[in-house]
């Protein structure tokens, strides 16, 4: 039986769920059944929006073509920490209208202990088969497998989705020329939505602030025609979303900050918080994801603010960071897997994986512009092959990371980044472009 998010749980004034972004500030607490209770604090009321959340439901109904009396169907796939907050935030801002829109979140196991969340469906078709919005929560390693039974669900659909994926996170494809494959390009592949409605929803967002009502800020990623209005439509006075064209490169950011996090968590367990080694550890890292966009998109420049907060965000709160810090301090081991209980999944895991494997490639070799031979891009990556060292071929320890930013030959970081800006290093095939005939 599908139930739907208990509205008859949440606080109403008017007939409204008081809704945080309504009446001004409010604080939030977790009941033991997981809906969230919201109080407002006396403040004066909250400068009205521009438009309101009725307004906005009913301009983005006409946009999926609902007819009156035909709710809107939004679903989440995957009920982690970001997967909830997400669908819960879309419960909080518009589950009232309960005539106008249905809001569900899909979770593999049902909740055998405790009350069974009354949003929780456990039938994955059921909850799919006629969603007009599915927002994949899933960590980019499970997103092809459970998309795959998805698209089965969907053979014979007559109406096409849209799809808003969360997910951090890249595949390294070899053939035929190697390339990354991202969590909306695993979707597309296994559901054959078109690509334009599938769409990245990305930031420096940690699920808890969120959830708390900290002032947060994402970017809606894809094509245009649904970008714009999907910003309209998930934006809330305290979650600024922003659209964006540019979909995969974003997509593509949101994996390698993970990876760089893992490393930042190490440094500072193993130099007990110095904010000097720290700071020689940011400086190489930003300088080799810079690089790096250098090998993704002819315009990096447009990524360096995107990928630089969500980098910044991880190493301040980031369960990647957290993960890089219990293994430096032993108390985690690579051979652990990358899901922890109470934590989820750690991504930049299978990002560190992927991005190594992919830049080792011979075919996809940069000249070395102080020893003028061709190299494999990873040679100009020394934290990434020390990382891909340390997690994945496990044949060192943490401390290793801290011997890569000693290493003498170390190019200074400014020089990788000054490197990659005046050797036209693009690599339009890393991305799926067709590759370019002569290589700048
Ligand atoms: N947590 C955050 O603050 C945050 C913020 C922004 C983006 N993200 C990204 O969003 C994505 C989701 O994040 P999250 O924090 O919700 O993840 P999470 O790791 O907390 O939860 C993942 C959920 O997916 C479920 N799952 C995993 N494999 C499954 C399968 N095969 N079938 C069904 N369910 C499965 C797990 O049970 C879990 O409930 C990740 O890629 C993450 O990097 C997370
Ligand atoms: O908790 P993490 O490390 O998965 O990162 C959370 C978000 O991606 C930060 O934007």
């Amino acid at each position: 039986m599908i139930a739907e998010l208990a509205t008859t749980e949440m606080p109403y004034a008017n007939g409204h769920a008081v809704s945080p972004t309504v009446n001004g500030h409010a604080n939030g607490h977790v009941h033991s059944n997981g809906i969230h209770k919201l109080h407002t604090i006396a403040s004066p009321p909250a400068k009205r929006a521009a438009q309101s959340a009725e307004e906005r439901l009913t301009e983005f109904r006409s946009l999926v073509g609902k007819a009156d009396g035909d709710p809107l169907r939004i679903v989440g796939v995957g009920a982690g920490a970001w997967g909830s907050v997400f669908v819960a935030m879309l419960q909080d801002a518009y589950g009232y209208m309960r005539d106008k829109v249905q809001i569900r979140i899909w979770r593999r196991e049902k909740m055998y202990f405790g009350a069974l969340l009354e949003n929780v469906v456990t039938n994955l078709q059921e909850a799919v088969w006629d969603a007009d919005v599915v927002i994949n929560g899933l960590p980019s390693t499970e997103t092809r497998p459970v998309f795959e039974e998805i698209g089965r669900y969907w053979r014979e659909r007559r109406t096409v989705p849209i799809i808003i994926s969360l997910a951090k996170g890249v595949e390294a494809a070899l053939s035929p020329e190697p390339h990354i494959v991202t969590p909306t390009q695993m979707i597309h592949d296994a559901t054959n939505v078109p690509i334009d409605r599938i769409l990245y929803l990305g930031g420096p967002n940690i699920a808890a602030e969120i959830y708390n009502m900290e002032y947060a800020n994402a970017r809606i990623c894809g094509s245009e025609q649904w970008g714009k209005p999907l910003a309209r439509f998930l934006r809330q006075p305290h979650f600024m979303v922003w659209e964006n064209p540019d979909l995969v490169t974003h997509e593509v950011m949101g994996g390698l900050k993970n990876v760089y996090a893992i490393g930042a968590g190490m440094v500072a367990a193993l130099t007990n918080e110095s904010a000097t080694s720290k700071s020689v550890y940011f400086a190489h890292c930003t300088s080799e994801m810079v690089f790096i966009t250098h090998l993704l998109t002819e315009e990096p420049e447009k990524l360096a603010g995107p990928l630089l907060a969500d980098t910044y965000v991880t190493l301040l709160k980031g369960r990647n960071a957290w993960y890089g810090q219990k293994v430096a301090q032993g108390e985690l081991r690579p051979d652990m897997g990358d899901s922890f209980q109470g934590k989820g999944t750690i991504q930049g895991v299978s990002a560190v994986e992927a991005f190594y494997e992919l830049l080792r490639q011979p075919s996809l070799s940069v000249m070395h512009p102080e020893d003028h031979k061709m190299v494999i891009p990873v040679e100009l990556c020394p934290i990434l092959q020390t990382l891909y060292r340390i997690l994945i071929r496990r044949e060192a320890t943490s401390e290793a990371i801290l011997e890569a930013l000693r290493d003498e030959n170390m190019y200074d970081p400014r020089r990788r980044i000054e490197i990659a800006q005046n050797k036209g290093f693009y690599l339009p095939q890393l991305l799926g472009s067709p590759r370019v005939l002569h290589q700048k």
